[in-house]
């Protein structure tokens, strides 16, 4: 059995796991941008209010833009400017920085986001778990499916969010490819401070039969790398073989991290995940090293193998007008 013990949400249906799934990233949005999962309620649920903190987290400092000699200079400050003028212009500018994987998390969210009247997506920075080195147009493509499924049905008054897909001029050299992503990331995690590590507001994982997380395969060297925020992937045992991915510790330092993971073939591999973390599956790692962050949102299928654990019963955080 894990020793981390993980939220299990669980719900006898598709369309409860997309309603509840965008509920939680709404309230991940609203945590980000003002501070509340609800900006309407404050914080009465500590239980709940401790998933969304962890910002007093000190870190050990070694990227920047200046290291990868691509610093944007881009950082006008008013000197004269008040305290109360500076405190608002910063509000005014947080973003929702979230990490999206591919397979069918992307219908998830389709169905469940697009019907929200409170998703604020000009305010959301969408960057990708992994991506799988085929043009955009291919139906392979996280970046090309998510935004034909769910950024193109955004209604133009919402507002567009800020993408970053992988250099499609890149797909033939993964190094290059993932190291360009890394310094995307840099520009966006640490254009003004040198930080270890980004961190996302939340990282959205699905997982693969095979017990594959993002593009981080079972006892791939991949799943060693400590230092690079995002490593080439050669020779993926499934799908297409060439591909970028996060790694382990960025993943695992995200504020939140929302495993979303539905249907009767997924059962032995969730109950391995559970029950046998001394085998290093991908998700059991990071289930592990993020212990306190992860949320599990599963049907029932796919949890029906599991014995010993204790699914709850979601209760919405983010409440209508
Ligand atoms: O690009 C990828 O391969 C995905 O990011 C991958 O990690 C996906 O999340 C799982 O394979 C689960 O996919 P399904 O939900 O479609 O089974």
């Amino acid at each position: 059995m894990t020793t981390a013990v993980p939220l299990i949400y669980s719900f006898p249906e598709f369309s409860g796991v997309a309603e509840a799934v965008a509920d939680h990233i709404v309230a991940a949005q609203n945590h980000a941008l003002y501070g509340d999962y609800n900006r309407k309620k404050s914080l009465s649920d500590t239980n709940i209010a401790s998933q969304f903190s962890g910002a007093a987290e000190s870190m050990r400092l070694t990227k920047s833009v200046s290291e990868h000699h691509s610093a944007s200079g881009n950082g006008t400050n008013t000197p004269s400017s008040s305290r109360e003028q500076r405190k608002k212009k910063k509000e005014e500018n947080r973003r929702f920085r979230i990490g999206l994987s591919g397979g069918s998390l992307i219908s998830v969210l389709r169905e469940g986001l697009l019907k929200r009247q409170d998703v604020e997506w000009s305010k959301w920075d969408v960057y990708f778990a992994d991506e799988r080195l085929v043009p955009f147009d291919s139906p392979e493509s996280n970046y090309g499916k998510a935004k034909s499924q769910i950024f193109d049905n955004i209604p133009p008054e919402k507002g567009y969010p800020n993408i970053f897909p992988i250099d499609e001029n890149l797909l033939n050299d993964p190094q290059e490819c993932a190291d360009t992503y890394e310094k995307t990331l840099i520009k966006g995690f640490a254009s003004k401070d040198s930080v270890k590590l980004p961190m996302f507001d939340l990282i959205l994982l699905g997982c693969a039969p095979d017990g594959h997380v993002a593009s981080l395969f079972p006892n791939h060297e991949t799943l060693r790398e400590s230092y690079a925020w995002c490593a080439p992937v050669l020779n993926a045992p499934s799908g297409p073989p060439t591909r970028i991915t996060l790694t382990v510790p960025v993943i695992c330092h995200s504020h939140r991290v929302m495993f979303v993971v539905e249907g009767a073939t997924k059962a032995p591999v969730i109950s391995t995940i559970m029950e046998r973390p001394d085998k290093g599956l991908p998700a059991s790692i990071i289930n592990e090293k993020a212990a306190g962050r992860i949320a599990w949102f599963v049907d029932d299928d796919a949890v029906k193998d599991v014995v010993g654990i204790t699914k709850k019963r979601y209760k919405f955080l983010v409440h209508s007008e």
